[in-house]
């Protein structure tokens, strides 16, 4: 698979998942996360995904995968422990629909990356099947590289770039700017405010 990473917009979208184990949790915390409308059909759920639907946070419903259980579905996840029953869901599928298998790279259509977030900055890492554990170590030494501040910081950034946006600098006064509040010595500084108006009159 070539790869092509997009941001999806997945809130009130509905998601298929079949199967309630530990992968099904790790891909569920991640459509939550997202506010995706999730249903489930397992005839069996991790202690952490009763929860999950004691607190209407997703839909499940009790039994083995059904064909029909794809129909409307944005997002399809098969990640029972039988291949048999992952592959009747890929078969099950529109081509239409985003279709990840857990014990089949090859035959979806998207991987989940390891992803963490810090306010409004998203930092995945995807070695395309080749790794998984690879990945999880990236995303973990990248989360030592970037602090919780970065949190504030994208906040600070999304305002301040709107306002040199609409300012009346010309495109390179703009641009330049806008590099340099996203400099690494910019952020260290800290007091991203007071730096930033004695940049910007
Ligand atoms: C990143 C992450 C996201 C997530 O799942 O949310 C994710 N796997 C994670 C962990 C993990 N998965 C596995 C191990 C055991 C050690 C090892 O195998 O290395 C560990 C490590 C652990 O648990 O620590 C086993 C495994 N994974 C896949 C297969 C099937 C196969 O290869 O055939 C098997 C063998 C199953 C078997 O035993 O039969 C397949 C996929 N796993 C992917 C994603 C996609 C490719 C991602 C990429 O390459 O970048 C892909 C293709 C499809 C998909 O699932 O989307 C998540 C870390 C989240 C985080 O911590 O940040
Ligand atoms: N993608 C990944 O990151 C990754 C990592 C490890 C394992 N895997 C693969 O993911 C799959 C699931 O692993 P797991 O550890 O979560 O397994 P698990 O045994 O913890 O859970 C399997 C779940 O599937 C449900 N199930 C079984 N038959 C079903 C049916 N007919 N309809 C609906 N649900 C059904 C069970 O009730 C259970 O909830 C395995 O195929 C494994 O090889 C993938």
């Amino acid at each position: 698979m070539s790869g092509y990473s997009i941001m999806l917009d997945l809130k009130g979208k509905r998601v298929l998942v079949v199967g309630g184990g530990k992968v099904a949790e790790r891909k569920i915390q991640g459509l939550l996360e997202a506010e995706a409308n999730v249903t489930i059909v397992s005839p069996s759920l991790t202690s952490k995904l009763v929860r999950h639907t004691e607190q209407n946070l997703c839909i499940w419903h009790s039994r083995e995968f059904k064909p029909e259980d794809t129909m409307d579905a944005y997002i399809v996840v098969a990640a029972s422990n039988s291949s048999e029953i992952n592959q009747a869901v890929k078969e099950a599928c529109k081509p239409h629909q985003l279709v990840n298998i857990a014990d089949d790279p090859a035959g979806s259509s998207f991987h989940t990356a390891a992803a963490f977030k810090r306010g409004l900055l998203t930092i995945s890492v995807s070695t395309s099947g080749a790794s998984p554990s690879l990945a999880v170590r990236l995303r973990r030494e990248l989360e030592e590289s970037y602090s919780q501040e970065y949190e504030q910081f994208t906040y600070f950034l999304f305002d301040v770039r709107k306002k040199i946006i609409e300012s009346s600098l010309n495109s390179n006064q703009k641009i330049k700017l806008l590099q340099e509040i996203a400099s690494d010595s910019f952020f260290r500084a800290g007091n991203w405010e007071d730096e930033f108006n004695k940049l910007f009159h």
